[in-house]
């Protein structure tokens, strides 16, 4: 029985084509399988380099350009086209199989055989001047190591300059060409080994066997089993995050770990598209319900709203539970104690600052509810003796046993106050939670999954621990310790989530641009950041492989003339057909985003507050850098990115104060803005008034 395969960039461009050519598309391919069988017409092309490409008719004008194996019944559809443009696309093409992953390549022959020999003559030009070939330090061996066959290299070989690269990336075979980007980058050939890695199979391959290397290929071909899944997935057809996995993407999801597993990774790297499918096939594995669970409440509905999309069956849809941490430890503890009084932020001030008159505590308001929250809730200390005993590992501040005899009295006396008072605080809240939880043999759920985990702090992660039981493939975790940007510091070990040699690393970045990419890393250069388990987290390798436009940055007098531009540049953009959907505008305090739609509302452009709940297509996102965090945008504008908003005085602790805390404040704001940056896919602007922020990278 012939099956048909959808090529990932061709559904790419199916999205483009003409409403009546896609409806004839869906009706051409939703015969295939019995009209291939009935002898449905797939013709020959004279002189084709491969004489495996055949068209189709879809139209009177169009044709589509499928790849019929030899052997095997795997037809996979590559382009739909205008007749001529279909025929001279496919003359010019050869398919191949990769040989170190056995996957299948498609590359315009035609075009490397016809710039080579110009690149060849530029090369020996540039060696009378001495400078040497790209890859002049990479051996034949290796190249062919990783998968680089004759024409690749031979054509690798006249390289000189890595821009060569990104031209000749429309013609190469997509993994080798990745491969070449790897080394160009610096990586050494293990380093690239090593990321091949999870496509590397131990099987013998036939290189002639396109029918198998189509099977093998999940992070190009979707395999489609008949019209159903067919229409699905024609129907979404820019979601291509929910049909081909990157072979380290698909590890992730696939992998069966004796316990806790995460995966780790730079800005868009898919770490939670891999939470999500992950959510997906434990849930059709039938072990019991699946938690996806995240820091906010923004990012939760934006993962409800993507597993609805993935999930594929209502079963699925059925075994997985979509919520934030906060409403799962509000439900929890409702239904044992009802609804809780929480204690406001303000009251919180006032009730520390009186608490500590009592006591005659001589700390502030913020020092006494931070040491509350990162050591005494953190580590759940319950006595004056085991506070004197207690590590206040990152709590920079020494303090002496007085002092602490002192600051234990008043953390008492605030708690007794909450207590007379009937209050609870957020913590608390959780943290009973997950003593309820703990007590319970029947837990609520069989997974769970967290996306965004290193913001959650050590109560969250009791509850979560305490949400399943220990058995395998209990939690996955998906995270990325550069983008913490809330003061939550843990080790997962202590607190029994165990992921030691369960961890896989993602490097490329499927959202932004080269550009806005690099640059973005820029802002983090330096930073060492911990990976919460004991050792340092790196972004090496992170990568993209689109290129666009670097980001734009601007300074202006004051914030009228800023926002004006603001105002410009959106329309700018919704003149070029960018929905206002696709438009973000990220600023570091509320006050300051409130401003910004403001001023985008007064000048006509659509904008609505992120706060004020989901994200609208019809109204530009306006909201603040916390509130973007795991979000992303086709165009997004910073602004305020100026030294006095950026860092934030009123976030960071003075050094005077306590110096280990200043520098992790200042770290998180880096954090902060690093998040916000990244959530741009095409274009990112960045405005400030008067003096920058000491964060931004000096160029655009
Ligand atoms: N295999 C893939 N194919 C196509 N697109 C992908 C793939 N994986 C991820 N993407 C896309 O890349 C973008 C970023 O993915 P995702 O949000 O999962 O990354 P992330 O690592 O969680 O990002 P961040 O940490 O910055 O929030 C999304 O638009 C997603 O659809």
């Amino acid at each position: 029985m012939p099956r048909l395969a959808i090529d990932r960039d061709f559904l790419r461009e199916f999205a483009a084509l003409e409403k009546p050519v896609q409806e004839r598309v869906e009706e051409v391919f939703a015969k295939f399988d019995h009209a291939t069988h009935t002898g449905l017409h797939l013709e020959k092309i004279t002189h084709a380099r491969d004489q495996r490409f055949r068209t189709i008719r879809i139209d009177r004008s169009h044709r589509g350009v499928v790849l019929a194996p030899e052997s095997g019944d795997i037809y996979t559809l590559l382009k739909v086209l205008p007749h001529d443009d279909a025929y001279a696309w496919a003359r010019r093409r050869t398919a191949s199989v990769n040989s170190a992953t056995g996957r299948i390549e498609i590359r315009d022959s035609e075009a490397i055989d016809t710039v080579r020999p110009h690149l060849e003559r530029m090369a020996a030009t540039q060696q009378r001047a001495e400078s040497a070939p790209l890859f002049a330090g990479v051996s034949d061996a290796d190249m062919r190591r990783l998968g680089i066959d004759p024409q690749t290299l031979d054509f690798a070989r006249v390289l000189t300059e890595p821009v060569q690269l990104e031209t000749a990336k429309a013609f190469l075979p997509p993994t080798q060409s990745q491969v070449l980007y790897g080394l160009a980058a610096g990586m050494t050939p293990e380093e690239v080994w090593e990321e091949l890695g999870a496509a590397i199979t131990e099987d013998e391959f036939d290189p002639e066997d396109l029918d198998a290397a189509v099977r093998r290929s999940p992070d190009r071909v979707v395999l489609v089993d008949g019209p159903r899944e067919l229409l699905a997935v024609f129907a979404r057809p820019f979601d291509l995050w929910r049909v081909y996995l990157h072979p380290m993407q698909r590890e992730a999801v696939e992998a069966r770990h004796s316990g806790p597993a995460r995966v780790t990774g730079g800005p868009g790297t898919g770490k939670t598209v891999v939470a999500l499918h992950r959510a997906r096939a434990l849930a059709e594995r039938g072990e019991g319900p699946v938690l996806v669970t995240t820091f906010t409440s923004t990012l939760a509905e934006s993962l409800a709203a993507g597993m609805k999309v993935l999930a594929g069956t209502p079963e699925v849809l059925e075994t997985v539970a979509v919520e934030n941490v906060d409403r799962l430890a509000h439900r929890v503890f409702r239904e044992v104690h009802g609804q809780p009084r929480l204690l406001k932020s303000p009251d919180e001030r006032k009730l520390w600052s009186t608490a500590a008159e009592r006591t005659g505590a001589d700390f502030g308001p913020a020092f006494l509810a931070e040491e509350w929250r990162q050591v005494i809730l953190a580590r759940q200390i319950d006595s004056a003796d085991s506070y004197l005993a207690a590590k206040r590992t990152g709590r920079g501040r020494r303090l002496g046993p007085a002092q602490k005899a002192r600051v234990w009295q008043t953390v008492c006396e605030f708690q007794r106050d909450l207590r007379e008072r009937g209050l609870w605080t957020y913590e608390q809240v959780c943290a009973e939670a997950a003593r309820i939880l703990a007590e319970r043999d029947d837990k609520p759920y069989r997974h769970v999954v967290v996306d965004e985990a290193q913001d959650l702090s050590a109560d969250k992660w009791r509850l979560l621990r305490a949400a399943v039981p220990e058995a395998h493939d209990d939690i996955f975790i998906a995270g990325d310790t550069h983008q913490r940007i809330y003061a939550n510091r843990v080790s997962l070990r202590e607190l029994g989530v165990n992921v030691g040699g369960r961890s896989r690393r993602l490097r490329i970045n499927y959202r932004t641009t080269a550009e806005i990419l690099g640059w973005s890393l820029e802002l983090l250069h330096g930073e060492s950041v911990d990976d919460m388990d004991g050792g340092l987290e790196t972004l090496a390798g992170c990568r993209s492989e689109v290129s666009g436009f670097p980001p734009q940055l601007n300074g202006f007098g004051n914030r009228r003339a800023e926002l004006r531009a603001l105002a410009d540049t959106v329309r700018e953009w919704l003149a070029a057909e960018v929905l206002p959907g696709e438009i973000g505008v990220a600023a570091r305090s509320n006050r300051l985003a409130e401003e910004a739609a403001d001023a985008l509302v007064a000048a006509g452009v659509p904008a609505r507050m992120l706060s004020g709940g989901r994200a609208e297509e019809e109204a530009v996102s306006v909201g603040t850098m916390h509130r973007m965090k795991g979000l992303e945008f086709r165009c997004l504008a910073v602004v305020g990115a100026e030294a006095d908003q950026i860092p934030s005085a009123k976030a960071v602790t003075p050094e005077s104060e306590d110096a280990v805390t200043h520098a992790h404040d200042l770290q998180r704001e880096r954090c902060l803005l690093f998040v916000a940056c990244t959530r741009a896919r095409e274009l990112l602007n960045v405005t400030w008034q008067g003096e920058r922020s000491p964060f931004l990278p000096p160029t655009g």
